[in-house]
């Protein structure tokens, strides 16, 4: 890409300053600056360097509490390493401590991945308390390495002032750095919120398994996370041992603040980019200013304080301050002048498969589930060819699904392979369910999975990024496939509010916007009225007449046998029957499975 001249950038950077979203952000945050240099008192200062620490853990906290929904309460590891890592490498090799805190930032990176990449298998309160165990084993490592750490006793950072050794005198220094800091966190979690990568935590925060049929690796996308997270922690963490001055593992890996950090993204509105940042600014200033007035007798009572505020905020807000007032707010801030709305773009027509007609795209061999006793599939060789629809039949219970599932890697066969034939028609046997998305296996659920908090259109957005890693192109994909299935006229409504009809769309919506070369719908006429089934019928042949290859599980006789070119009849786990519609719906053994042996018995089959 060309880089724009600098008078183009000049121009960008001024339209993007004229936005009334962004220079009343802008103008709120200059206050955090203003106020205490304004009013020029060293308690005020401290009070508002708290706030910017305390705001700054809590966004680079949200980034893996709020946006990927992994209640992390051991965060307060990373703010440690980082302030140790720092100290230690001022006492013993002089480095100045700009530069060891992207040491520590370094080292506290290579700690998340160690331990985000076990515990992230773990689910909701496991997770937690697996975060707290970590928390725990590095402050006993650290009280019980004294001699390097100081241990229990502590150590002190080594007085040399100026802004080589970021210790100063005159307290307003440290409140630029922390000012400056905090800015570079908001940016950076406001970048990840509107990126793929954002839309990629949410998805994986509402539903892991519908977030791998769109491609996405679910502990891949955490583990950005935990490690962007985790270097902003240690940042802060580094910053304010030299303003503290004096660090001891109690302090350093307390789980206190950890517990404290998520608390004010919870006040303030868990997964938004500015709650974690007004949870603290409402919080922290009544803390410390009765802890300023009241002195030791007040020890404890910044507990008390976060503890209240939380019932009252949990009680009447429950989606904070953020959640509850943003929306409202953000209109009003829309209404000033400035604001340019850019008009929706729209993606040309879908991607054409490339490939010879006829040729097989997917192969099952002698594939065998077994669930404890239950044989749900019994040896299923199926052959599905390049340019049908394949309808796969049978009885409730027969083991259709079943089958999906392990053609799309969401079950391990007990036995038996699967074989995809890729772009240049080599067989391939990928191990991961979103490893079959990427090679173009696009499946629906037959129990809708919508991520409910999103809208239609970011719904469809979320499949889409599998091939765009722009959100402008992904946009314009979704609309394109919007206006496909039926969906524009709700494609700012909450997948939540749908009825079951337009989640049915929307399922296949999502499924389309991966570009699949594979397409697997399981039952997504049920629930359709007789025109909408007509649509959906249509809306097949149209994606089928692109190049994509189409099995799906039906119940609606009438419509799959119209609408396949090839029938797989499936009961008790095995293939009965196989062959054109006409055939297969003459089948003895297929009216058998049906209608029980006496009907046939009656009708002299
Ligand atoms: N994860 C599971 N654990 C245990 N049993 C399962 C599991 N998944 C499916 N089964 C069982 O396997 C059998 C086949 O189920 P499956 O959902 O594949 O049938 P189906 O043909 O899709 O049925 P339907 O048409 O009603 O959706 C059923 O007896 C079901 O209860």
């Amino acid at each position: 890409m060309s880089e724009a001249p600098p008078a183009g950038r000049l121009a960008a950077l001024m339209a993007w300053l004229g936005n009334p979203r962004v220079y009343t952000s802008l103008a709120a945050l200059s206050l955090i600056l203003v106020i205490p240099i304004v009013v020029d008192s060293p308690f005020i200062v401290h009070v508002f360097v708290t706030i910017c620490v305390f705001a700054g853990l809590s966004t680079a906290w949200n980034i893996v509490g709020g946006y990927a929904g992994q209640l992390s309460l051991g965060h307060m590891v990373f703010y440690g390493i980082g302030a140790y890592t720092t100290a230690l490498l001022i006492q013993h090799f002089g480095l100045t401590p700009w530069l060891g805190m992207w040491v520590g930032a370094v080292v506290s990176v290579a700690v998340s991945v160690f331990i985000g990449y076990p515990c992230f298998r773990l689910r909701g309160p496991f997770f937690a308390l697996a975060t707290i165990a970590f928390l725990e084993v590095v402050r006993l490592l650290a009280i019980h390495f004294h001699g390097f750490t100081g241990g229990s006793a502590g150590l002190i950072v080594p007085l040399k002032l100026g802004w080589t050794w970021m210790i100063f005198q005159d307290k307003i220094n440290y409140l630029y750095i922390a000012f400056g800091l905090l800015l570079l966190t908001l940016a950076i979690s406001y970048a990840i919120r509107s990126s793929r990568l954002g839309y990629y935590l949410t998805a994986v925060r509402e539903r892991e398994e519908a977030a791998s049929a769109a491609g996405i690796s679910n502990t891949g996308v955490k583990l950005k996370a935990v490690m962007i997270s985790a270097a902003l922690t240690s940042l802060f963490g580094s910053f304010h041992a030299m303003y503290l001055t004096f660090l001891e593992p109690e302090t350093m890996f307390s789980l206190a603040n950890s517990v404290s950090i998520a608390m004010f993204a919870l006040i303030g509105g868990l997964g938004t980019v500015a709650g974690p940042l007004l949870g603290t600014v409402l919080v922290v200033p009544i803390a410390e200013l009765a802890r300023g007035w009241l002195g030791a007798s007040a020890n404890g009572l910044h507990g008390f304080v976060y503890g209240v505020v939380l019932v009252l905020i949990t009680l009447t807000l429950p989606g904070g301050l953020a959640g509850t007032f943003g929306p409202r707010v953000t209109a009003l801030i829309d209404r000033l002048p400035g604001r340019r709305v850019p008009p929706d773009r729209e993606a040309p027509a879908l991607r054409r498969m490339e490939g010879t007609p006829g040729e097989p795209v997917l192969e099952t061999r002698d594939l065998v589930m077994k669930f404890g006793g239950l044989t749900a599939t019994d040896h299923v060789s199926i052959t599905l060819r390049r340019g049908e629809i394949l309808g796969v039949i049978g009885p409730n219970g027969a083991g259709k699904t079943t089958v999906f599932n392990q053609i799309s890697g969401f079950l391990k066969p007990t036995s038996g392979t699967v074989v995809i034939y890729d772009a240049e028609g080599r067989p391939v046997t990928p191990a991961r369910a979103d490893e079959y998305a990427r090679l173009g296996v696009g499946r629906t659920f037959q129990i809708v999975q919508p991520f409910g908090k999103l809208t239609v259109i970011e719904n469809i957005m979320i499949g889409a990024f599998m091939r765009h890693t722009s959100v402008d192109d992904a946009r314009a994909a979704a609309l394109r496939i919007a206006r496909l299935v039926g969906l524009l006229h709700v494609k700012d409504v909450e997948a939540r509010n749908l009825p079951i009809g337009d989640l049915k769309r929307l399922e296949v919506a999502r499924t389309l916007a991966t570009e699949p070369s594979i397409l697997l719908l399981d039952e997504v006429m049920a629930g359709q009225n007789q025109t909408d089934t007509q649509k959906m019928v249509e809306l097949i042949r149209t994606i089928r007449d692109t190049g994509v290859t189409v099995i799906a599980i039906e119940h609606n006789m009438q419509a799959i046998m119209s609408l396949s070119d090839r029938i797989v009849v499936i009961d008790s786990g095995k293939v009965i029957a196989e062959g054109d519609p006409q055939e297969v719906v003459r089948n003895r053994r297929v009216i058998e499975a049906y209608l029980g042996e006496d009907f046939v018995d009656a009708q002299g089959l």
